[in-house]
């Protein structure tokens, strides 16, 4: 009887799959790289991304367009392009790098976090400590950031990292100011660094970094974060930093990898098309997908096809895959594919 019941019992015991462990879309593992075994995914940034210059970090770039290459909307009005799964990804791809860097017009129009909130909430620990939050890098050459924004208010409150500003004093040349009004504005700048730095703000200026109006240079930008520990940066915007980045991808250019996310829509303002990155996204999509289970595939919740593709700039555009998903549920789960 007794062997009986054994038998039974074995019958019984039932192989329960256990859920995935949460982590990555495996193509970031493939493009960026994975965390050495036993790490748990998203509590480190990846040792691995290596710049090919050691004088400046790994640069990510990466953004949210509609098919017609816009990124914002009417008047810069913030678009939410991505769907649940690719915010999800770009919250991953956060956690993988030492920076998260956007330019003073992204950080004024959409007050972001740049958090990794969309993550999956541990059992353990807070959020905020259970996951590597990358330090907030924001490209300010006249200090316009509000001390009231959530990145800095976050920060003062425990559930953020402070950002660092990077920035330039303006200065003399040759012994004078540039204009009428400039030792003002000096004063101003000065004024705008002592409320900055009170709020907990660390202001990178270094002296190479020359008095600017708009647009900070970036070899020295990067070589300043590098000298102050930065290993990796990933770039999320906005329009004019985004062309910035890829204007400097002429060799050597400073894009390592760059990854997009294309919703298939139209609607977004001419102000913020990237015109540049338009041919190279029509190459891109020329290439075919192979549906080989490499891409990166999840359900996305909007209405919108998502599709993301990565490429590597530091081989000059090469496509590395491109990955994609779809499907608006609504729209009975149609797979769309490139070719
Ligand atoms: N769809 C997406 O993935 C994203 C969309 N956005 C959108 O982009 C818009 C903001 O874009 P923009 O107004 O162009 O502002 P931006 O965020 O590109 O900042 C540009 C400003 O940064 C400063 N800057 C300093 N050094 C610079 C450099 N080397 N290159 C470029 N800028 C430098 C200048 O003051 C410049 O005016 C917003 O509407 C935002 O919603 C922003 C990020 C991502
Ligand atoms: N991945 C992605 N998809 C979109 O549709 C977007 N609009 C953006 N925008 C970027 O994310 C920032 C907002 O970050 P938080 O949600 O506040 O953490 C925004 O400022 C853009 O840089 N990204």
């Amino acid at each position: 009887m007794d062997s009986i019941l054994d038998s039974l019992q074995a019958s019984l015991v039932v192989d329960t799959p256990e859920a995935p462990a949460p982590g990555p879309p495996e193509f970031l593992n493939t493009v960026l790289g994975a965390l050495p075994e036993g790490t748990k995914p998203g509590t480190s940034p990846l040792e691995a991304l290596d710049s090919p210059d050691p004088e400046r970090p790994y640069v990510t770039l990466t953004f949210a367009q509609s098919l017609d290459a816009k990124i914002a909307g009417k008047n810069g009005l913030q678009l939410i392009l991505s769907g649940e799964e690719s915010m999800k990804m770009t919250h991953w791809m956060r956690t993988m790098h030492d920076g998260i860097m956007i330019g003073i017009g992204t950080a004024s129009n959409d007050n972001p976090q740049l958090n990794v909130r969309h993550l999956p909430f541990p059992s353990q620990n807070t959020h905020f400590r259970h996951y590597h939050h990358p330090r907030p890098l924001i490209l300010d050459a006249n200090l316009r950031i509000s001390p009231k924004c959530k990145l800095i208010t976050n920060a003062s409150l425990g559930a953020g990292v402070p950002p660092w500003v990077i920035t330039a004093r303006p200065q003399k040349i040759d012994g004078f100011w540039a204009s009428e009004g400039e030792e003002d504005t000096v004063d101003a700048w000065d004024a705008r660094k002592a409320t900055l730095e009170k709020a907990g703000v660390k202001l990178i200026s270094d002296p190479d970094l020359p008095s600017a109006n708009t647009d900070l240079p970036l070899p020295e930008v990067l070589r300043a974060l590098r000298a102050e520990g930065i290993r990796s940066v990933m770039v999320e915007g906005g329009a004019r930093v985004i062309q910035s980045f890829l204007s400097s991808s002429s060799s050597p250019g400073f894009v390592d990898t760059l990854v997009v996310t294309v919703a298939p829509r139209d609607r977004g303002c001419a102000r913020h098309r990237l015109c540049r990155w338009t041919g190279a996204y029509t190459r891109a999509a020329s290439l075919e997908d192979g549906g080989d289970g490499q891409g990166y595939r999840g359900w996305d919740e909007s209405r919108f096809l998502n599709v993301e593709f990565v490429f590597s700039a530091g081989r000059v555009y090469d496509l590395v895959s491109i990955s994609f998903l779809c499907v608006s549920k609504a729209e009975n789960e149609h797979v769309m594919s490139w070719s």
